[in-house]
């Protein structure tokens, strides 16, 4: 039997005021995954997870967590999902200490919370008003608050927002535990590093559509143009010959110098073209695309 997944998001369809900001989102989230959500500004990200929290009604669709639905089983849906909470969702006179104490309160069978705190730094911190946290503190909080129960699934909404480098990465290593735990993971992120080094599979959300749905590393292979080559020939190159290279995004010659971009494909091109002018490329680079390129040119091509 094949497994059902843990979050399951199908022909999802959201408005505000009549504008559409979700407009046909289907997704399924496997038993253990961490899934990254990326997209521009506005795409409807927050939207679409709000709406696996069982925070926003959809207009249409079906959203299933763990088979249950988050608006009509909200409470047995709070029982399993842990959510990254927004900033004015914590009272500001709430001490750390007693923010854990009350969201491990709401759960079955919460964690001790004194490992997680001190897993992010909170330890001496634990006196401490909300209000009086830095950003970076506030969001290692958020992150404490979501894992405290003890969740199958975590939505973890812009993870590591506001946090410094150091703090970024103790917080990937604790999602990777997380994970390793057996928790399901969702997250919406900006940072591509941070998709890359976490996600298994991403989905590139563009104007309330999905652009693309696969590994970190087949979105980069999909995108076109990003290979780049560059080098100085020891012999004037014939312009057309290169124009004519197979796949090739763009080429320019400037003071002596061959700057192309394609894909592997192009490469392997160039190499036997020079090989067969007997052109030797000087000082030639490769530079591998990027899920950033990726990302460019996934949310660029429907424009
Ligand atoms: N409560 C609301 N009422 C009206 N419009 C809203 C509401 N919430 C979000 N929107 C609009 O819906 C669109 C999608 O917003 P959403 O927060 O889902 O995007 P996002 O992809 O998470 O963006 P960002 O990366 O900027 O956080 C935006 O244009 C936003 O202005």
């Amino acid at each position: 039997m094949p497994d059902t997944p843990v979050i399951e998001v199908t022909d999802l369809r959201k408005s505000y005021a009549g504008r559409t900001v979700v407009d046909g989102v289907s997704f399924a989230v496997q038993e253990g995954e961490i899934f990254g959500i990326l997209g521009p500004n506005g795409a409807g990200k927050t939207t679409t997870v709000e709406c696996v929290e069982g925070l926003r009604v959809p207009d249409a669709g079906r959203v299933r967590v763990t088979g249950l639905d988050p608006v009509a089983d909200h409470e047995r849906v709070a029982r399993v999902l842990g959510a990254q909470l927004q900033q004015s969702e914590l009272q500001p006179k709430l001490t750390v200490r007693e923010a854990l104490d009350l969201y491990a309160a709401f759960h079955d069978r919460p964690l001790d919370w004194r490992p997680l705190a001190e897993r992010l730094g909170l330890t001496d911190r634990l006196t401490t008003r909300f209000a009086e946290l830095s950003g970076g503190q506030k969001q290692r909080l958020f992150i404490a608050l979501a894992l405290v129960g003890d969740p199958r699934v975590v939505v973890l909404d812009e993870l590591t927002t506001g946090l410094d480098p150091r703090a970024r990465r103790d917080t990937w290593q604790l999602i990777e535990d997380v994970r390793a735990g057996g928790v399901t993971v969702l997250l919406v992120t900006h940072f591509m590093e941070e998709a890359q080094r976490l996600c298994d599979r991403i989905a590139v959300i563009d104007r309330g559509r999905v652009a693309a749905l696969d590994t970190p590393e087949g979105l980069v292979r999909r995108s076109a143009g990003a290979t780049g080559i560059s080098f100085t020939p020891s012999a004037p190159l014939d312009e057309t010959a290169l124009a004519a290279l197979p796949p090739l995004a763009r080429a320019e010659h400037k003071a002596g110098r061959v700057t192309l971009s394609g894909t592997d494909e192009t490469v392997n091109a160039v190499i036997t073209l020079l090989a067969r002018h007997h052109i030797t490329a000087h000082q030639l680079r490769v530079t591998d695309a990027t899920l950033d390129d990726a990302f460019l040119d996934l949310t660029e091509a429907a424009r």
